[in-house]
This record gives C-alpha cells, structure tokens and sequence, in this order.
C-alpha cells in the first residue's frame, strides 16, 4: 500500500468512526424523525418537504442544499415535493407576522422540515412579537422539537482549521443535546416594566418543568448509552433553583433508569472553559437552551468554523426540524460568501435521519468530504495552499463530487 493509499484509508477509518458515533447518536432521532413519514411515502420515496430559507445568507446556502438534494435525488430515485413557506423576517416583510399560520400548517403536514436561518440588522428594533427570532421560536414550539442535537466534530481535513491547536482539536467528537422548546427562551413572565427605583427595567425567567427535564435527560442518557460514552450534564445549580431541580432529575433518571452510563455534573461557566482547553473530555452534553445555544457556538470553532455544523431537532411526534447550527450570517449576505456546507450536512441528516434514506445521505457526506480533500475552501475556512470559493461554487463543486463519489468509500 502506497503512502498515499495509507493516508486516503486512514482518513476513511477516522470518517467511519466519527459517522458511527453520530449515527448511534441519532438512532433516536430516527425513531422520532420517522414519525411522519408513513409507509407508503417510503414506499414510493416520495416524500414532502416544507422548505424555510429565511433571512440572510438563508436563500444563498438553501439553493445549494436542494440542488445537492435534487440531484442526490435524480441519482437514488428518490423524488421531493418541495414547499418553500415564509419564516422570520421575509414573512414579517410580507405578511406582517414572523410565522404566518399556512407556514406552521404546512410544516406540521410534511414529512420533514428544512430550515436555514432567519434574522438581521433591519428588524433587531423591533417589538419582540415582531422579531424573527420569535418565529423561530415559535415553529420550534409549534412543532414540539424539544431535543436538538448538535454534533461538534472535527473532521480530519479540518484539524488545521480550527482557532486551537492541531493536538486539541484533532479527533474532537463531541454530541450537544440542547433542550429547545423550554427555557429562558420561552419563560414567563417576560417583557419590560419599572423597578421599585422607578428605573426602566427587563426580565426573563428561566423556567423547567420535572417532565420537560426528565425527556431530555432520556434522550441524553440514551446517546450517551448508544455513543458508548459518558454524559455530562451542564447547569448552574450553585445559583439557580431551576439548574437545582435540572440536576436532581438528570441524577435521578440516570440512578433508576441509565446505571450503566456514566453521569458527571459541570457548571456551565466551567464548561465553557473545558471545550476550549480539553474538548476531548468530553462525548455527550445534555443541557438547557440557553446554555446549549452557547456552548454549541464554543464547539463550533473547534470544528473550524460554525459554518459545517448541521443539526436536527426531534419531537414526540411529528416531522423533525433539521437547520444548521450558525444564524443568517448578515455581515455576509447578498456576497456569495457564506459556506453552505452545514446546510447540505443538514441536508444529509433529514434524509437519514428524517426520512430514513441513509444512502442518500452518506453520498451527500462523501461529496462533502470529496470537495474538502480536494482543498476547495469558503472564506470561513480558508488557508495557504487551499483553493478559495464562494458559496455557489462550492455548491457546483459538490454536484460535480455528487456524479464522481461513490458512498462506500467512507460509510461503514
Ligand atoms: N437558527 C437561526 O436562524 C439563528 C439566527 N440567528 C440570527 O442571525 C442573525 C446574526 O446573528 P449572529 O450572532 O451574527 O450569528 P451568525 O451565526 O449569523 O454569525 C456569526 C458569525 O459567523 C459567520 N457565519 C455564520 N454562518 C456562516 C456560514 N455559513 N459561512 C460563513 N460564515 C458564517 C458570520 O458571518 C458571523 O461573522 C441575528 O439576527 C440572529 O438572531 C442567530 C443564530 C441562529
Ligand atoms: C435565533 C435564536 C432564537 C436561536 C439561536 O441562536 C440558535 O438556535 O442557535
Ligand atoms: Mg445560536
């Protein structure tokens, strides 16, 4: 076996490994994700899929995913019936609301929802029933995804990309579940009002029922479980009373139902600290949407950038919610300049894990990683000796990859 060969093979059983842990973590999704999708749709693979570009560098990254997706398609015999609906500051621009009631319907009626981002600087000012930022809230509610799952890892071509260096970032595999539809985000009361000083004051309140923790605890415990890895839960349990009853549940539930799977605790301001001096402490986090909003943005540089990280939402019931992890990039909008990667990787998990059509999936990763090996690079990512693209490029590059690779060279 020749250098190269060895190399091209390594990197393939480094890639298998990282699909593995990922693919374990998300066998859950698959249960829940399944769950609009009936029989007949898989039969026919024929499937419905509300389409959500949003605000920003959202339409840029959205094109590219289902183009990738249309012709992963062609190739499979899978067929799409795609229903692009209006979310966030688009939908405020034409209909007054962020999320227009026919946007809800239509998603709770496919199989499977794709969405890129909303926001931007011209609507920050506004009342927050007028935000973009609340129609995303809103669809997450609306849909009952309670557990995002935010996988951070390092793929091989990437190690040099990231802010830390090679030896802390090289081989970091590491899955956030964040609780996403309870919260600071969603608590009440909330809003603005006067002070007993008679000064202008803000609050929110941070809000978690037993049974909200207990499911996402579950589902931690369970990828942790299938993952073969520890589970850290990460609150704030030395100030707050609700990160006190988030630890006692998360201990419980790990005590009478997951023995097996190791459980630690850390606050989430040391948490902070560890994904960036020993990320490889870590495998699984589960913990609050606040919390987790932050630290998946941590984990995110480790990767190189936040623009490769996809991620899916799951409910009880119901189609999953599958989105990158990065917002609508406003600096950067209207410039050909965003990385439409972690949308196409969004892309591959509502096929694998949405729809359960895993090879159309690995093909979309493997084109990924074709165009990366062969050094094509957004600025996000860009480096001596790599070849600088804009998103649209790289969008043709992954086409060309999508008619050369075949998904066996890296799926297990
Ligand atoms: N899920 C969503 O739709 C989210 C929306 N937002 C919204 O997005 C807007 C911007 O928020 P920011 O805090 O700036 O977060 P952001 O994630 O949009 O951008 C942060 C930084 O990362 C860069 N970046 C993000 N995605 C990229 C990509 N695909 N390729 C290259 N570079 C990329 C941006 O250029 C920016 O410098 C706000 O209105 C915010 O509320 C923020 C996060 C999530
Ligand atoms: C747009 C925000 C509400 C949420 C966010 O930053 C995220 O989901 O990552
Ligand atoms: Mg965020």
């Amino acid at each position: 076996m020749s250098h190269r060969e060895g190399l091209v093979l390594m990197k393939s059983l480094i890639l298998r490994n990282c699909r593995r842990k990922l693919e374990s973590s998300a066998s859950r999704i698959s249960k829940c994700g399944y769950a609009n999708v009936t029989a007949a749709a898989q039969k026919e693979r024929n499937y419905k899929v509300t389409l959500l570009p949003g605000d920003g560098i959202g339409p840029e990254i959205m094109d590219v995913a289902v183009n990738v997706m249309r012709a992963v398609g062609a190739r499979e015999g899978i067929k799409f019936e795609f229903t692009e609906k209006l979310l966030g500051g688009a939908a405020l621009d034409a209909t007054g609301v962020p999320l227009p009631d026919d946007t809800l319907a239509a998603c709770r009626a496919s199989h499977a929802v794709f969405l890129a981002a909303i926001g931007g600087y011209k609507w920050d000012s506004n009342p927050p029933h007028l935000k973009p930022e609340t129609g995303i809230l809103g669809l997450r509610a609306g849909l009952g995804v309670f557990a995002n799952l935010r996988p951070a890892v390092v793929l091989p071509q990437l190690a040099d990309a990231s802010t830390l260096k090679r030896e802390i970032a090289e081989g970091v595999d590491i899955m956030i579940i964040r609780e996403l539809t309870g919260g600071i985000y969603f608590g009440k009361p909330r809003g603005f009002g006067v002070n007993e000083s008679g000064h202008r004051c803000a609050y929110n309140n941070m809000v978690y029922s037993t049974p909200e923790i207990d499911r996402i605890a579950r589902v931690g415990f369970e990828t942790a479980r299938k993952r073969q890895g520890p589970l850290c839960s990460v609150d704030k349990a030395n100030i707050l009373e609700v990160s006190q009853l988030w630890r006692e549940r998360v201990t419980a539930i790990g005590k009478e139902e997951y023995p097996d799977v190791q459980l630690s605790h850390m606050y989430v301001d040391n948490a902070a600290m560890q994904l960036v001096r020993n990320p490889k402490q870590f495998d699984t986090i589960v913990t609050g949407n606040l919390f987790g909003d932050i630290l998946s943005d941590i984990s995110a540089q480790l990767t190189g950038s936040i623009g490769m990280l996809p991620s899916s939402s799951i409910s009880e019931s119901g189609p999953g919610l599958f989105e990158p992890v990065h917002g609508s990039a406003p600096d950067i909008a209207g410039k050909d300049k965003a990385n439409p990667l972690a949308q196409v990787l969004s892309a591959a998990f509502l096929l694998k894990y949405g729809l359960g059509e895993t090879k159309a999936a690995d093909l979309i990763e493997a084109a990924v990683s074709t165009a990366l090996d062969k050094g094509y690079r957004t600025g996000d990512l860009m480096s001596s000796g790599k070849t600088l693209v804009g998103c649209k490029k790289m969008g043709e590059i992954l086409l060309e990859s999508l008619e050369t690779t075949s998904p066996v060279t890296v799926s297990t």
